[in-house]
């Protein structure tokens, strides 16, 4: 989008004119060993990522707090399965990812102990980030310690650009840039427009849940000039797709910036696992694509794939980044063996939509993704129903 090219490029022009430019400099490591073994697949390590034990009394505990009576004990089992976890690959006991943790741990440590700008960024983050770049389509890529901070860190780099471009000391009503949010947009997104609105960086307006009529009606009557539009792709909560082709048509419309938080759509959706942009075919219609490597990827960390100019500008300005300890190489080692399984053992992705598929034939629920939400009513009612789950069915 040639306008926001500009604004970053003037942006990244104040910033070195006051020698305010950040870089990161990889510590070489050696190249990581030879890819991992995968397999054509599940294997006994899958029961891992869904199966848990409770010792009794955790149990006991857990039924007590929704005041469950205590006459079944007898009848509990130990085991649990786990249907709440965001391990959607299994990818977090895999052979090859605990394997790659626990080389590097021994190698590395837990090391370099640093944020990413000081000597915590090596080449093993620098290869991930290539990875992770290529999978989303885009130009570059930057390592975040958190999906959240990767979130707050794009979010506080939006915000620099209105102070970094303003005339006086503080951006004027119209030097702000304007943001339009889903309503049920993550917590870190919320809380980084919170951030901006209160540095008086940015003015924002929340939209309808998915509603595009709304969101046309906002932006038709806004006047800014620098406008916004950050989405979830796929909600963490209701288990519902942003619309993104209708968003790509208003992008085109009204020129604005398309960030999204594919956190849920990495490495689940689209044949590659490139995430919603992928299943929608619209990966070169999204500006900015934030992630986390904490959900379908097994490990932790989250990142920012967009351009290399607007990496520049993160890396600068996204204090959530800047000033918080990088990932340790065990956790980046792992990440990269979690790519390349994920790439090799196709069938685990299509074995989600298999089961999703499944579940909806079951059940008759109208679902589209591997997050499902039942909906039984007030609060009450939910936590019963999960107490009842706990107690009576997937216990055994
Ligand atoms: C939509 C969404 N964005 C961001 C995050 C934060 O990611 P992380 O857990 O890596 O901080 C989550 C969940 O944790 C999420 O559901």
């Amino acid at each position: 989008m040639a306008q926001w090219d500009a604004l970053v490029d003037a942006a990244l022009g104040g910033l070195a004119s006051r020698s305010l430019l950040r870089a990161t400099r990889p510590i070489a490591l050696a190249p990581p060993p030879a890819p991992p073994e995968t397999f054509p697949g599940p294997g006994t390590w899958d029961r891992a990522a869904v199966e848990i034990r409770l010792d009794r009394e955790t149990l006991r505990q857990w039924l007590a707090e929704g005041g469950e009576a205590s006459d079944k004990e007898e009848e509990l089992g130990e085991k649990l399965i786990l249907f709440s976890g965001n391990d959607y690959m299994g990818l977090s006991s895999h052979p090859a990812i605990r394997e790659a943790a626990a080389k590097a741990a021994q190698e590395y440590g837990m090391g370099p102990r640093g944020s990413a700008l000081i000597c915590g960024y090596t080449t093993y983050h620098k290869l991930v980030e290539e990875s992770l770049a290529e999978l989303k389509k885009k130009e570059d890529c930057l390592l975040c310690p958190t999906g959240f901070s990767a979130n707050m860190a794009v979010m506080t780099a939006l915000g620099s650009i209105s102070s970094l471009l303003a005339v006086g000391r503080k951006p004027t009503k119209d030097e702000r840039i304007a943001i339009f949010s889903d309503a049920l947009n993550h917590a870190s997104i919320i809380d980084g427009i919170r951030l901006l609105e209160r540095q008086q960086e940015a003015v924002a307006f929340v939209y309808k849940h998915c509603d595009m009529t709304h969101l046309d009606f906002l932006l038709s009557n806004c006047s800014t000039e620098k406008k916004v539009v950050v989405t979830d792709s796929l909600f963490s909560m209701d288990g519902d797709f942003a619309p993104l082709p209708e968003l790509v048509e208003l992008r085109r419309k009204y020129g604005f910036l398309l960030v999204i938080d594919d956190a849920h759509g990495t490495l689940v959706c689209g044949e590659n696992g490139g995430g919603a942009p992928e299943l929608f075919e619209c990966e070169n219609d999204i500006d900015i694509s934030v992630g986390t490597l904490s959900k379908a990827a097994g490990c932790q960390g989250g990142f920012v794939a967009c351009s290399t100019r607007w990496k520049r500008l993160i890396q600068s300005r996204g204090r959530s980044f800047i000033f918080s300890t990088a990932l340790p190489v065990p956790v980046v080692a792992s990440v990269h063996a979690a790519l390349y399984v994920s790439r090799k053992e196709e069938w685990r992705r299509s074995l989600i939509w298999r089961h999703v598929q499944y579940f909806a034939s079951l059940t008759k629920l109208n679902i589209t993704s591997p997050i499902i939400s039942i909906v039984v009513g007030s609060e009450e009612a939910a936590l019963a129903a999960g107490r009842f789950s706990l107690s009576s069915i997937f216990i055994y």
